[in-house]
């Protein structure tokens, strides 16, 4: 049964995809026009009653929240395609420090970016507030120099292995640092800026955004 992902142009569902590309593991893409409403739809909604992308279906298998999605796969084919989850207990707790890290420090501030720079369409009706982009940009700051500091002395967030951890930050980066041009808030981070352009530059990654360009 080929697993189905819903929504294959938004952020969110990226984490999915490039995950199952580096697991080498056979999809399909269910597209949904969030900009046209479709994931409120009642369809839609029986699958992810939140109403957000992504969702997948993998034969009567649903999931969704793309980082529980992505720690189904690289735990269920373990053994098949890269590694993403550190070959020890240990390894693996710094992959899931890594993941909540970017879930709670991380994308909140890149959301908000998203919302108030990108895409304001999101606020649903409200205007972009600048106080939001400030205070939202210096919270990144803070959050880049801590990565700084945990580069300095590892390839990658979870240790010198490429993981979830990384994969998770992908579609929000970019978005930050390509779409809404603010790479000055990394520029100046050695580290942080060769990690940003290694991950960025995996095949699976550019595969993903070739194929499935973002809504906005
Ligand atoms: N925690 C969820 C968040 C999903 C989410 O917010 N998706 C956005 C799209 S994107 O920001 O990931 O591109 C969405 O559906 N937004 C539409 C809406 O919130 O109505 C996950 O990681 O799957």
């Amino acid at each position: 049964m080929v697993v189905k992902v819903y929504g294959p142009h938004c952020a969110s569902a990226k984490r999915v995809l490039v995950c199952l590309v580096e697991k080498k593991i056979e999809f399909e893409v269910v597209p949904v026009n969030v900009l046209e409403g479709e994931h409120k739809d009642p369809e839609y909604l029986k699958l992810q009653p939140f109403g957000t992308v992504p969702v997948i279906k993998d034969g009567d298998y649903t999931l969704y929240e793309s980082r529980a999605i992505m720690r189904y796969y690289a735990e269920k084919y373990r053994s098949q395609g890269v590694e993403l989850l550190g070959k020890t207990i240990e390894e693996k707790g710094l992959v899931e420090q890594w993941l909540e890290v970017e879930a709670h420090n991380f994308h909140p501030s890149a959301y908000n970016l998203t919302c108030h720079v990108l895409c304001p369409t999101l606020l649903g009706g409200s205007s972009p507030d600048p106080k939001v982009i400030e205070e939202s940009e210096a919270k990144l700051v803070k959050v880049f120099n801590i990565y700084e500091e945990r580069l300095s002395k590892n390839k990658y967030l979870a240790g010198d292995f490429f993981s979830l951890a990384d994969i998770s930050h992908l579609p929000f980066m970019d978005y930050v640092v390509n779409n809404m041009g603010k790479d000055y808030l990394i520029k100046d981070k050695k580290h942080v800026s060769a990690w940003w352009n290694d991950i960025s530059s995996r095949p699976s990654w550019n595969k993903v955004l070739e194929l499935y360009k973002p809504p906005i």
